[in-house]
């Protein structure tokens, strides 16, 4: 990431959080590099407006930022409903359908965003695109359980094409382990696909956990530029 990025990324956290969070609210906290900037401003705003927020973390990350930043750390067992989550993502379409998990944590991020009544995406402006596809190419990632990795691989394979890979850990011998115990698959795909179709019919292979296709959950995505500009997408 440059710092030409990180300008991006900064001004679409900033101005998410100053124009979504409010005092009292439940607040879902997503994962990734974007966030960070996100945890910091509502840390920032905390200490002089009193927020008084309850934070629900999306990963193990999250629950350390939250944490290490002053805030109060809640759980869906405690509130299980949510005001509003902010998150990041790895491709954001015309219609603000996203896909995530590039940083391993979509399980949780997806429970977060379905309990929240208005989900805020947060990005640099590399992350905006027409069609979902044409801009992430590292795949649609798609969390397995273990023992069916093998038999999941080939059926996405099989039934939709393209290559469907097994994501594996850069410092340390075998796959990545999510933060459920499980492994990711990193589905590439050819072309443009019906994704509501898609979702569904990977759901419904035996193993497959969860994916990474946010459909019709945002409500607006904030997209920073290097100039320190943001571009709001609403639906
Ligand atoms: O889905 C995610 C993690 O699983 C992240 O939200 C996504 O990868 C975006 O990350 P970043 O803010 O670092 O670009």
């Amino acid at each position: 990431m440059t710092d030409r990025d990180q300008i991006g990324k900064i001004a679409a956290a900033t101005q998410a959080v100053n124009e979504n969070v409010k005092a009292g609210q439940i607040v879902g906290i997503g994962s990734g590099s974007t966030i960070v900037f996100a945890v910091k401003r509502i840390a920032e705003r905390n200490k002089t407006e009193n927020l008084n927020l309850i934070c629900i973390p999306t990963s193990f990350q999250a629950r350390q930022l939250i944490q290490d930043n002053g805030l109060i750390l809640g759980s869906l067992e405690t509130n299980p409903e949510i005001d509003i989550a902010i998150d990041g993502a790895d491709e954001v379409d015309g219609d603000i359908n996203l896909i995530k998990g590039g940083g391993g944590c979509l399980m949780q991020e997806k429970i977060i965003a379905s309990c929240a009544k208005e989900l805020f995406i947060i990005a640099d402006n590399r992350k905006d695109s027409t069609t979902l596809g044409t801009t992430w190419t590292k795949g649609v990632p798609i969390e397995v359980l273990p023992m069916a990795y093998r038999p999941v691989q080939l059926k996405i394979e099989q039934i939709f094409g393209g290559e469907a890979k097994l994501r594996m850990a850069s410092n340390k011998a075998g796959p990545v382990v999510t933060d459920n115990g499980n492994f990711l698959i990193d589905w590439i795909f050819d072309g443009v696909q019906d994704w509501h179709q898609v979702d569904s019919q990977l759901k419904g292979i035996p193993g497959v956990i969860e994916t990474g296709l946010f459909l019709n959950m945002t409500k607006a995505a904030y997209f920073g530029s290097p100039d320190g500009k943001v571009i709001v997408r609403t639906k």
